[in-house]
């Protein structure tokens, strides 16, 4: 990168550096997009756009939760090994259907674990607590209390209980829940589409080999793709663009159109062939709500709106550009697709003992990236120094640590907050 402008032009700035939390607060105003259908099946990892409520209680019928016999609690009231309760067995409860006989006074069936208590039944003895006596008739030796192994009519779930609130993130276990009440849809917010775009013309791919002098492979889409991914984001384009405003411009304005995201990396800077902020200046009406963030490294960062669109441009170095994203895009990526706390900086931490000291100096927070290991039993955080420009450092790291801008460093043995750079 060029440090001065060619000519007497002054040397451009960042022209609107904000803090981590400013940029926080403004992702948390974003609206979600809008909602849409979709199978209960295919709905774990969106987020419900509107409250659940039962339709019907769960369970629908008493059911027994061991296997043994149903009976009427009170028959077995005194029952012990010295002077077990004679029950007279009058049949056999199938599973799946409702019982054919009603249990009587001194009367069981036999119930398998799930099965629906027949009529009269209140409680069901343990098979273990019962003797056969002959093939009609058992010997309890342990009383029950009326509801005893049974779960009741709505025990699970009650009918017209809210059971999910709008904006949870449903988890595996929530979409078993919604089958338990019998959704087969549910409305959920729907998953931003967003573009990658890198620049650069030192940027070649990947399979590119006998790499020429002054060329690097490309990193960058690759990272940004698969947090997309992880952040439950749509990829769309995925493009890398020469340092040339005509083309960027371009792919921008055809990236915006097809997309509710543009996450752009290198030419964020204020070196002259950082194109980024003299693209958003074509494009009328849109607004740069940040150019300069004040964290070490990815203090290049522009977040712009552009309408209802919204593009990132993060700084070009790996590390700077996975920091960036795991710290804003993400929480930006969540919230639209409607997650309440989206904006919320302390989404997926851990905290551990640092292993090493942290030096930093004042004026910026720094995020020092740090791998966790676990000792004993005890989680501890070792920084990884290096560059922002290696992506190996990267690769070592777990997540980053936030030393804030007045701290001088942190100590050995602090407990610190470990931001982990995979998703919630
Ligand atoms: N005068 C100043 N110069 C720089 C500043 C500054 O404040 N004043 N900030 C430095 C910092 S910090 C960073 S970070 C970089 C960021 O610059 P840009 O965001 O404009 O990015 P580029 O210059 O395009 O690229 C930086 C670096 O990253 C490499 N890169 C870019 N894309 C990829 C990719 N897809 N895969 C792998 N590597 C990529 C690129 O080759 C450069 O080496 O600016 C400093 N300069
Ligand atoms: O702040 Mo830059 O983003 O150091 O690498």
């Amino acid at each position: 990168m060029q440090l001065l402008s060619e000519g007497d032009e002054p040397v451009p700035e960042f022209l609107k550096v904000k803090t981590a939390e400013e940029i926080v607060e403004m992702v948390r105003s974003f609206a979600p997009l809008e909602a849409e259908i979709v199978s209960v099946q295919e709905a774990s990892g969106r987020v419900l756009a509107e409250d659940v409520t039962a339709p019907e209680p769960v369970p629908h019928f008493a059911r027994a939760t061991m296997d043994g016999y149903a009976v009427r609690a009170r028959d077995t009231f005194g029952a012990g090994e010295s002077l077990p309760a004679l029950l007279e067995v009058i049949g056999e409860v199938a599973m799946g259907r409702p019982a054919e006989t009603a249990v009587r006074p001194g009367t069981a069936a036999a119930i398998p674990t799930g099965g629906m208590l027949p009529d009269g039944a209140d409680a069901v003895v343990m098979v273990e607590y019962t003797q056969p006596l002959d093939a009609h008739a058992i010997e309890v030796t342990r009383p029950v209390a009326p509801g005893d192994n049974v779960l009741q009519v709505g025990d699970d779930v009650a009918l017209g209980e809210k059971v999910l609130e709008r904006g949870r993130k449903l988890r595996p276990q929530d979409v078993g829940l919604l089958a338990a009440i019998g959704m087969e849809e549910v409305r959920v917010f729907r998953r931003p589409r967003v573009a990658i775009i890198s620049t650069g013309d030192e940027i070649v791919p990947p399979e590119t080999r006998d790499l020429p002098p002054g060329k690097i492979r490309d990193i960058n889409t690759y990272v940004v793709a698969s947090q997309v991914r992880e952040a439950g984001g749509r990829v769309g384009t995925i493009q890398v663009v020469a340092d040339d405003l005509d083309e960027l411009e371009a792919v921008c304005r055809e990236a915006l159109a097809a997309h509710d995201v543009v996450v752009l990396s290198g030419g964020s800077s204020v070196g002259i062939r950082d194109f980024t902020i003299q693209v958003l200046e074509r494009f009328p009406g849109s607004e740069l709500l940040a150019h300069g963030v004040a964290i070490r490294p990815g203090k290049p960062t522009i977040l712009a709106r552009l309408g209802e669109k919204i593009l990132w441009g993060l700084p070009g170095q790996p590390a700077s550009a996975m920091i960036v994203f795991t710290a804003f895009v993400r929480p930006c990526l969540l919230r639209l697709q409607g997650v309440e706390n989206a904006g919320n900086l302390e989404t997926n931490v851990r905290q551990a003992e640092l292993a090493r000291n942290i030096p930093s100096v004042h004026g910026r927070a720094d995020y020092v990236r740090v791998s966790l290991s676990n000792d004993k039993g005890r989680l501890t955080a070792d920084p990884v120094f290096g560059k922002s420009a290696m992506i190996s450092t990267l690769s070592k790291a777990d997540g980053y640590v936030i030393v804030p801008e007045h701290v001088e460093g942190l100590e050995a043995g602090t407990l610190v907050t470990v931001h982990l750079f995979s998703s919630p």
